[in-house]
């Protein structure tokens, strides 16, 4: 049972802040480290896993700094998310390899009892260079496990997956939680943490902007405000009409050819707009959420 730990974690490269000032606290389990791209996770997961030193602030296993420890990287395996492998060969030599470089007692038992665990027996023998994504990422998985190592991380694990493969992959990062290790993947796909993880870290420009359960997070997300863009026969009209209601916050034109609108309640909206509509005999022609992408859900969560 592994906890890590990061305090006052920040990195920063040249002019470039990847990772201000983050405290993180994960215990065994699987975690997500969720963000859209450039967040830090990368950079994040590099410093967990000793690779990297942070520019400020530690990050611990146990007690012990991850930075320059060889006996905390026997307990690190990382699974990074560069796809290029050694292609020239075959599964079993590129596990080995790493049974080797970890000076793992029994490397030929190890690497066939890792290969077994993510379930690749039957193609340990083909050159990597045959393998589909999916595969390729259950032999980085093997190779990273070789060790036995206590904390997993896994830098998005799920990319380019197939749903079988994506499901196939959830499942042996369930079963690894089970047997007491800590895992941390990270993804800026939210449905994939969701499935997946207890705990969520998310991750936005650099910063910690929220932590709990998937509850907790989806709380945050759906208790705030939302955008619309709506298109009707008298944009003017209906924005007045519009914010004498209380759950309207604001309505302002966009480009004199649609209206941007954002209100507190989805489902209060969407009965709202046709009932104002008639009543001011205006016609709609289009109403959208226009907020639901991840990016803006991450800045409303950053900057509430
Ligand atoms: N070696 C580097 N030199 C300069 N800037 C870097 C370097 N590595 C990362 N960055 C910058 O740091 C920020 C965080 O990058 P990082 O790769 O950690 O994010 P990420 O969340 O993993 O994103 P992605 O999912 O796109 O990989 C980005 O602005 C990135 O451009």
């Amino acid at each position: 049972m592994s906890d890590l730990v990061l305090t006052d974690v920040s990195r920063w490269y040249g002019n470039v802040v990847a990772v201000n000032d983050v405290n993180m606290h994960i215990g065994p389990g699987i975690t997500g480290l969720l963000g859209p791209n450039g967040a830090g996770k990368s950079t994040l997961l590099s410093m967990m896993a000793g690779l990297l030193p942070p520019s400020s602030g530690t990050v611990t296993i146990d007690g012990q700094p991850t930075r320059g420890n060889i006996a905390i990287y026997q307990r690190i395996g990382l699974v990074p998310v560069q796809e290029s492998l050694y292609d020239f060969l075959t599964g079993t030599q590129f596990v080995r390899l790493n049974a080797d470089l970890q000076r793992v007692a029994e490397p030929d038992k190890a690497t066939r009892f890792a290969i077994d665990l993510v379930e690749m027996s039957d193609a340990a023998d083909r050159k990597i260079s045959t393998y589909s994504k999916g595969m390729k990422q259950r032999i980085k998985v093997a190779s990273a496990l070789v060790h036995n190592p206590e904390v997993l991380l896994l830098d998005e694990p799920f990319n380019g997956m197939d749903p079988i493969q994506r499901r196939h992959m959830m499942g042996l990062l369930t079963q690894f939680a089970e047997q007491g290790r800590t895992i941390v993947f990270s993804s800026h796909i939210l449905e994939e943490v969701e499935q997946v993880a207890r705990q969520v870290e998310v991750v936005v420009a650099g910063r910690h902007a929220a932590s709990g359960d998937f509850a907790a997070i989806r709380r945050l997300m759906t208790d705030r405000p939302n955008q619309y863009l709506v298109r009707s026969s008298d944009d003017r009209k209906l924005a007045t009409l519009l914010l004498a209601d209380p759950s309207v916050r604001g309505a302002r034109m966009r480009g004199g050819t649609a209206l941007e609108v954002e209100a507190d309640d989805f489902g209060a909206f969407a009965v709202l707009v046709p009932k104002v509509a008639r009543a001011g005999g205006i016609r709609i022609f289009e109403l959208t959420p226009t907020d639901e992408s991840l990016e803006s859900v991450f800045s409303y969560l950053v900057n509430s």
